[in-house]
């Protein structure tokens, strides 16, 4: 019989208010300062799960996910070290927090990939991958 691979996955979300102004012309009125919520997800990935038959403890993801989310939320990202000078578009704020997430997880995780996605309306989401 053949070998099957699992991903197994844990997804935690999250949300944060967010102004910024995208100082573009390819963003037409969305050039001036606006608000923002967006809807955050993270999803951890493992192919085998761990001895306590888990991806990742739920509370530990959540407060994880929280924790990277902290320094974003009510904040003016024109303001933000990460984002001086960079239209802080979805995409970019997603892979900061990708890269936070990454950097903030255990030595020991276990994870093989990372995925951030974020909904900034009920027709629009972006994501990103990371492979760990
Ligand atoms: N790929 C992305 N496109 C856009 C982003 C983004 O982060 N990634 N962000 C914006 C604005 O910040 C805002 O969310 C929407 O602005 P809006 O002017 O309403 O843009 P729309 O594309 O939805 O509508 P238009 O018809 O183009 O005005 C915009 N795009």
């Amino acid at each position: 019989m053949p070998r099957r691979i699992a991903h197994h996955r844990l997804t935690v979300d999250d949300h944060i208010m967010i102004a910024h102004s995208l100082d573009d012309p390819f963003f037409g009125p969305a050039q001036r300062l606006h608000g923002a919520t967006l809807h955050v997800r993270a999803t951890f990935e493992r192919l085998q799960l761990d001895p306590h038959g888990v991806v990742m403890d739920i509370g530990a993801a959540s407060e994880l996910l929280s924790a990277v989310l902290d320094p974003l939320r009510h904040r003016n990202l024109d303001e933000h070290p990460a984002f001086v000078g960079t239209a802080s578009t979805t995409e970019r704020i997603i892979a900061h927090i990708a890269d936070q997430l990454a950097e903030a997880l255990p030595s020991d995780h276990g994870l093989h990939v990372l995925e951030v996605a974020a909904e900034e309306n009920p027709q629009a989401r972006a994501a990103v991958r990371v492979e760990l």
